[in-house]
C-alpha cells in the first residue's frame, strides 16, 4: 500500500504531513517511528496527519518521532496552514487559528495555562519557580501551551550541555506526560533559545517552545512583547499579553512531496 505525503519544516523542525480528510490513514507508534526514522524511514521529527473536524476547519494529529501522541506543535501549525490555506486546526491542545500571510504564516495557540495540574506536574509547585535544580540549571517556569513546558533562563547559552541534561528533565518525576525542555538566554530584550524536545530529542526549532519562552521571558521582565526568538533553524516573533492568547509569526517551507511505501515500512 501506497500513502501520499508532504514533507514540510518550520525553520528547520522538519515534517511528514498526511492528509486523511478524504482517505483515513491509521497510526501506530510503531509506524510513526518507522516513518520518522532518518535512517530507514522519510525522516522528521513530528509525524502529521490531517483528519476531518466538526469544531474546525480540520483536526491535526501529531506524533513526536519517539512514537508518542501529544497535543501540539507551532512549527507544523504553520506548515499546515500554508499546505491546505485553513484558518482553523482542531488539536489535543485546544483550536488553533491562523493566516497565511505570504512570506510568513500567523498563529494563535490560545491562552497559556500556568496551573501546575494543567502543566501537568506530578504534584502542587509554585509554577513560577518550580523548587528543583539539574546541575547549573535551577528554577524553570512551567506552563502549557497546549503541550508542556519548562523554561531556564541561563547567562551563557551555549554552556548548557543540552544532550546531557535534556533527557533527564524530560523524563524527571515531577512531570507526568514528560516535559519539553527550553534554555534561554535574554540579551537586550532578544531571545536566543535551544530546545530538547519531548519525543523527539533537540530540534533546530520549537514553535511552541518559542511561544512557552517569550511568555516566560515577558512575565519576569526580561523582554517586551513582541519578542523575538532565535532558534538554531531561524527565529520567530511571538506576542502576548497576559490574559490573553499568545501569537506567533514566522516562515513554513514545503520541501517536496512522494509516495509511502507502508508495506516497506512495517
Ligand atoms: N516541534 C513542535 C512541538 C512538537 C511536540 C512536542 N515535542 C511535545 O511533545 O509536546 C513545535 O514546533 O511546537
Amino acid at each position: 500500500m501506497r500513502r501520499h505525503f508532504h514533507k514540510m519544516h518550520g525553520l528547520g523542525n522538519d515534517f511528514v504531513i498526511i492528509d486523511a480528510r478524504k482517505e483515513p490513514f491509521e497510526v501506530t507508534a510503531a509506524l510513526a517511528r518507522a516513518i520518522a526514522d532518518r535512517r530507514t524511514g522519510i525522516g522528521c521529527d513530528q509525524l502529521i496527519v490531517l483528519q476531518p473536524s466538526e469544531s474546525a476547519d480540520l483536526r491535526m494529529r501529531i506524533w513526536n518521532s519517539d512514537g508518542g501522541e501529544v497535543q501540539s506543535c507551532g512549527n507544523a501549525t504553520r506548515c499546515v496552514i500554508l499546505l491546505t490555506g485553513v484558518q482553523s486546526i482542531e488539536s489535543d491542545g485546544g483550536i488553533l487559528e491562523g493566516e497565511n500571510l505570504g512570506v510568513e504564516v500567523e498563529v494563535s495557540l490560545g491562552e497559556p495555562r500556568f496551573g501546575w495540574n494543567e502543566v501537568p506536574l506530578a504534584y502542587p509547585m509554585d509554577t513560577n519557580e518550580l523548587p528543583m535544580a539539574w546541575d547549573d540549571l535551577e528554577h524553570p517556569q512551567a506552563l502549557s501551551v497546549g503541550n508542556p513546558h519548562v523554561v531556564f533562563f541561563v547567562d551563557d547559552l551555549e554552556a548548557v550541555p543540552m544532550e546531557y541534561v535534556g533527557p533527564v528533565i524530560e523524563h524527571d518525576a515531577a512531570f507526568p506526560e514528560r516535559i519539553n525542555v527550553n534554555v534561554a538566554q535574554v540579551e537586550d530584550g532578544d531571545v536566543r533559545l535551544r530546545t530538547w524536545e519531548r519525543g523527539a530529542g533537540l530540534t533546530l526549532a520549537c514553535g511552541t517552545g518559542a511561544c512557552a519562552t517569550a511568555i516566560a521571558a515577558i512575565k519576569t521582565r526580561r523582554a517586551e512583547s513582541p519578542v523575538r526568538v532565535t532558534m538554531p533553524g531561524g527565529c520567530l516573533i511571538v506576542a502576548w499579553a497576559p490574559g490573553e492568547p499568545v501569537r506567533m509569526r514566522g516562515g513554513a517551507v514545503h520541501v517536496f512531496e512522494g509516495e509511502l511505501d507502508l508495506e516497506a515500512l512495517q
